[in-house]
């Protein structure tokens, strides 16, 4: 079943639907419409966030599910303990993605733990990660996938305007593991730039799933005309 995910998702376009706490489109029903539509546009798989999204995408979803598990804000948050990763990997999720930087853990486990921990379980491991060395350590870890998701998100990473290219690049380069681009994909040209770059597939999230940050994207646009 797993290296059949790695395969499905080869060459194709990952959406990730995620709502925030406190937005409108929070809600397990409303998301999944979304994850629905995205399927239609031609996504391969979705990247989503939360047991209970998670729970209602598997059912509705045949395409493959990567699931996370946000919790905290700062330093890791993304998947952060081994519970939270076999929490996923449960929901049906066929791969759970994880903070896959080398900074410490809430449950003072590794990401090797993690990893080790999903796999039992099942299920493949998308390392998330913020630099060439965590790509090299999360690849050596165990993981299945490394992707770009942190590349801007952490001290030790500079924020490009658009997706971390160059990061991508590398990654591709001295990796043995599939490497997905993610982060700040916002335009077709930029993914495509990101398959030239190497990258196995891309994840795009909020410029199809996001419709506040879209519509403020075009106000500010329409604002910024002179009078
Ligand atoms: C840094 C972080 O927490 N990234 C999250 C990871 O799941 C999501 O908030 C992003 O939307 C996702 O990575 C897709 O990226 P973009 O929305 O830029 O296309």
């Amino acid at each position: 079943m797993s290296r059949n995910v790695i395969d499905a998702v080869r060459g194709g376009l990952i959406v990730s639907c995620q709502a925030y706490p406190g937005e409108p489109m929070r809600d397990p029903d409303t998301m999944t419409r979304i994850a629905r539509s995205v399927v239609r546009g031609g996504a391969v798989a979705v990247r989503a966030q939360g047991l209970a999204d998670l729970h209602s995408m598997r059912a509705a979803l045949s395409v493959p599910l990567i699931g996370l598990w946000k919790d905290g804000h700062d330093g890791v948050f993304i998947t952060p303990s081994v519970e939270h990763a076999l929490a996923v990997a449960r929901t049906g999720a066929q791969v759970v993605a994880i903070d896959g930087t080398r900074r410490p853990r809430p449950d003072g486990s590794t990401f090797a733990d993690a990893c080790a921990a999903v796999h039992d379980a099942g299920a493949l491991v998308m390392a998330d990660c913020a630099t060439l060395a965590d790509g090299h350590a999360a690849a050596a870890a165990g993981a299945d996938l490394v992707g770009t998701t942190l590349a801007g998100y952490t001290p030790d990473s500079p924020k490009t305007p658009g997706p971390d290219l160059d990061l991508v690049a590398a990654l591709a380069a001295e990796l043995d593991v599939p490497v997905i681009a993610e982060g700040r994909i916002h335009t077709p040209a930029d993914a495509l730039a990101a398959m030239h770059a190497g990258a196995h597939a891309v994840v795009v999230g909020t410029a199809i799933t996001h419709p506040s940050t879209i519509t403020a994207w075009f106000a500010a646009a329409v604002s910024s005309k002179e009078s």
